[in-house]
């Protein structure tokens, strides 16, 4: 039995982060998705609350051979010891997946397996992009799966998300 844990922010869980679990789930039996910056909400880099994206991977994957566990992972001042606070937080885990080099390199140093992916699709498929198309009443559904974009109706993100990005000045 292997677990697998793929941290990210998920803001929102879009097609490139369901592929990667696709590829992932290729390798484990069961994944730890970990929400990273869990305690930021209502941003423009970070609209969605830690619940909300539980909401979004948990539907999401609800149709997927695969144990998931979707845990929050608050963001920490200290990078140094920031490996040891995810696996205070997750179920235990043999083997870590990201792209993000600091995560990997954080992750390598304790000597924890790390795997990177490919990129799918990054041209459309990033977060950034999609809240972009949020704000500016763009096509993002075609990006995220549909049970997320099920979500982000029910809790009005688009609202939400539109009213922050004319009043965030974190530049996001
Ligand atoms: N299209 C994609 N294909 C493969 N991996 C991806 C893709 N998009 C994101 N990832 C990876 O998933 C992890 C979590 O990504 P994250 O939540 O930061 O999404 P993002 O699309 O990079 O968002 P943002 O633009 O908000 O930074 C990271 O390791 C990231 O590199
Ligand atoms: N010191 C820290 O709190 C620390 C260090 C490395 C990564 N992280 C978090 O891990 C997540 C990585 O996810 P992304 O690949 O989506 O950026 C982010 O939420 C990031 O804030 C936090």
């Amino acid at each position: 039995m292997t677990r697998g844990f793929y941290i990210g922010r998920f803001q929102p869980f879009h097609n490139g982060h369901l592929s990667m679990v696709e590829q992932i789930a290729e390798d484990v039996d069961e994944l730890v998705l970990g929400i990273g910056s869990a305690d930021d909400s209502h941003t423009v880099r970070n609209p969605f609350t830690a619940g909300e994206r539980i909401m979004m991977i948990t539907k999401a994957l609800v149709d997927y051979d695969l144990v998931t566990y979707a845990v929050p992972i608050e963001d920490l001042e200290r990078n140094s010891v920031w490996v040891s606070h995810v696996q205070s937080m997750s179920p235990d885990f043999e083997v870590a997946y990201s792209n993000n080099p600091l995560v990997i390199q954080l992750f390598r140093e304790a000597n924890i397996e790390i795997r990177q992916s490919p990129m799918f699709n990054r041209e459309v498929l990033e977060g950034t992009e999609v809240r972009e198309r949020m704000i500016n009443d763009g096509n993002w559904e075609s990006l995220v799966p549909e049970a997320v974009a099920d979500v982000v109706d029910e809790i009005d993100g688009i609202e939400r998300i539109q009213m922050i990005s004319g009043s965030d000045s974190d530049g996001n």
